[in-house]
């Protein structure tokens, strides 16, 4: 049977007169990809921020891992089994790679980010695991030469990357991606692909939202698409581009 991760149902905001998100829901099941798509303006990141904590919808209810998940401040949703990547990348400039990657296991650790703030020695004795698994993410995602790199010194390419292994880092049900091919060249998409499906392939479970749209057709087992906060299409790559309503509110506009 398949295991639903996320449940997502009637999601509605509004930001004063505008109506952002109407009465939109998504199920992601275990080990899929999963893609929301949409023209400039359409409610992705709004809903991100809405299943992530950020903003509080004015309706709709979420289920997260078979529970229900009320998504409040950004810590208690990585606690509660969801990782992100942010559109601007946010990386702790001055820190290594290592440790970045080191923040985002505190998560799941005893003594939490306070005790690696205060180097207690609960924190201590954890820590030479934290920094093991942190190396392996880091080869995992490709960027293991350069743990001791400070952040601000990779390519913008390898700092998705070092993104992504922080957010692997809290052991996440659900990894939720931001436009992780943004600002990226044709080289480092075709890598970053194939880290989508190798992520994929270790039975995690991603929510990617992208304004490639060529590279969400060829990663996504399912998509959404989002127009004017409207849920107009949900299925598979291939239904999905041939829905009438997705070509018109692509071509029609010339994305907005
Ligand atoms: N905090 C906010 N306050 C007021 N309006 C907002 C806020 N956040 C988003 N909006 C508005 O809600 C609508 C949806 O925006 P959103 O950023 O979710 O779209 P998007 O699909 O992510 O667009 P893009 O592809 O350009 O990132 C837009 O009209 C936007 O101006």
């Amino acid at each position: 049977m398949t295991e639903t991760v996320l449940d997502v149902r009637g999601i509605s905001k509004r930001f004063g007169g505008l109506q952002a998100l109407s009465d939109v829901g998504i199920k992601i099941t275990r080990g899929q990809v999963y893609g929301l798509i949409g023209p400039n303006g359409a409610g992705k990141t709004t809903f991100f921020n809405v299943i992530t904590g950020l903003y509080t919808p004015d309706s709709g209810s979420f289920e997260l891992g078979g529970k229900p998940y009320q998504p409040t401040a950004v810590h208690e949703v990585a606690r509660a089994g969801i990782a992100r990547t942010f559109q601007n990348i946010r990386l702790f400039a001055e820190m290594t790679a290592l440790e970045n990657v080191m923040v985002g296991r505190h998560v799941r650790t005893h003594s939490g980010v306070l005790g690696a703030m205060f180097r207690t020695s609960g924190f201590k004795a954890e820590e030479e695991a934290i920094a093991k698994r942190a190396q392996e993410l880091l080869d995992y995602v490709g960027i293991g030469k350069y743990a001791d790199y400070k952040a601000r010194t990779l390519s913008y390419g390898d700092q998705r990357r070092l993104e992504i292994a922080r957010a692997l880092a809290t052991d996440p049900q659900l990894i939720a991606l931001d436009e992780p091919a943004a600002g990226m060249n044709a080289t480092e998409k075709v890598l970053l692909r194939e880290l989508i499906d190798r992520i994929r392939k270790d039975d995690r479970t991603i929510l990617l939202i992208e304004h490639d749209v060529k590279l969400v057709m060829g990663l996504c087992d399912r998509v959404t698409v989002l127009d004017y906060g409207k849920q107009i299409a949900e299925g598979t790559p291939a239904d999905v581009q041939k829905n009438e309503k997705v070509i018109e509110a692509y071509l029609g506009t010339g994305g907005h």
